[in-house]
């Protein structure tokens, strides 16, 4: 018999593989009047919605009944005002789903040269991601593209999918072209994917042969207190980076943070090139959303981790398409989270006198 999953699993590697292959396309191509403000004043790119078009089509047409909680929608695009950006969107979509079949891949999930699609058909696609999300039932969340200003910068970002069935994550896939495929020589080949199922680990697969290269096996390493370090973002409005110099000194650690974009920071931690992921609000009212969190979380988790909240308690994928009020996410391998949720209570404190 198959394993739970499955069928779920493997789609979910071949929609983002094919997402990955656009967005890796549309950045050496990444022309003026191809990125739009968004009204939270995030950036979004043509490779963000036709992403979502790419992933979207496979999980329609593989699981019609699955509601998709997606960052974008196409609401922009349809206004005369989006024309130049739709026309150049439904091609790069259509160009990518209609590329022949690789192993693993099956025509039945929208691929292949004869499932061009309508510009209509592709616009509704992207607005399959529209759903609320909720405490039950299963749904799929979304980030097309998760780091969009470190794909703008030609550094880290992550294609990230994840299906989550009443509230808990069962499935985490994440595409992340720019990163090395080993740490351990950071200027060799990158492209890699990582994927957890609930009960059945945490792996990595090469980007570039998912269904036929041998996948590792990720666990979270125990850390010497010389090797720990904290994973964090580049971006200083997306997390408190001060707060977390003073975590790093009250747990006496020495080694410099690591700065990367995207849920690239989880898919590190799991295999150990950082040991502590770090994000705390900086007191804008952010909510985080759950497609930010849920591959990496179960992926964190299948590697042997921990991750909660900075009060120790789990994230709730099932509070809608956010994570509720924040409270910052802190993951880590077993051991260490223990030490730096004190640590985090510690420096909070400090902060309230
Ligand atoms: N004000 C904000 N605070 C926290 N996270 C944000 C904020 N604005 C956008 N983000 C999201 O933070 C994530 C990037 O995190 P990191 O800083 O760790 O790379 C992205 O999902 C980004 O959205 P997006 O998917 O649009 O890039
Ligand atoms: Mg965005
Ligand atoms: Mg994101
Ligand atoms: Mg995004």
């Amino acid at each position: 018999m198959a394993l739970p999953y499955a069928l779920e699993k493997q789609v979910a590697i071949a929609a983002v593989r094919r997402a990955c292959v656009l967005t890796s396309s549309v950045f050496n191509q990444l022309v003026k009047g191809e990125t739009l403000t968004k009204d939270d004043k995030s950036p979004v790119t043509v490779g963000d919605f036709s992403a979502q078009a790419v992933v979207n089509t496979l999980l329609t047409r593989a699981f019609p009944d699955d509601p998709i909680v997606g960052e974008e929608d196409a609401a922009d695009l349809r206004a005369e005002s989006g024309a130049v950006m739709r026309e150049r969107i439904v091609g790069l979509a259509n160009d990518t789903l209609t590329a022949d079949l690789q192993e693993g891949e099956k025509e039945e999930w929208g691929l292949g040269p004869s499932h061009r699609q309508t510009a209509a058909q592709i616009l509704d696609t992207i607005d399959r991601g529209t759903f609320n999300g909720g405490p039950t039932g299963r749904m799929w969340t979304l980030d097309p593209i998760d780091g969009t200003k470190g794909f703008l910068r030609g550094e880290q970002y992550a294609v990230c999918l994840a299906l989550i069935v009443n509230s808990r994550v069962e499935l985490g896939v994440m595409g992340c072209p720019n990163l090395p495929i080993s740490s351990a020589n950071p200027s060799g080949p990158k492209g890699a994917i990582f994927v957890a199922v609930r009960g059945q680990g945490a792996h990595q697969f090469s980007l570039s042969n998912p269904f036929s290269d041998p996948p590792i096996p990720l666990t979270i390493p125990a850390f010497t207190q010389e090797d720990l370090n904290l994973l964090e973002s580049v971006e200083k409005a997306h997390a408190k980076l001060s707060f977390n110099d003073r975590v790093a000194e009250i747990l006496g650690i020495t080694r410099p943070p690591t700065r990367m974009d995207s849920q690239a920071k989880y898919c590190s931690l799991a295999r150990g090139d950082g040991g502590i992921y770090l994000r705390m609000p900086v007191g804008s009212g952010y909510k985080e959303k759950i497609w930010d969190h849920a591959p990496g979380s179960v992926l964190v988790e299948e590697a042997g981790g921990v991750i909660t909240n900075s009060r120790g308690e789990p994230l709730d994928f099932g509070l809608g398409r956010t994570l509720g009020e924040n409270f910052g996410v802190v993951a880590a391998g077993k051991v260490p989270h223990a030490r730096v949720l004190e640590a985090v209570q510690q420096a909070q404190k400090e902060e309230s006198k």
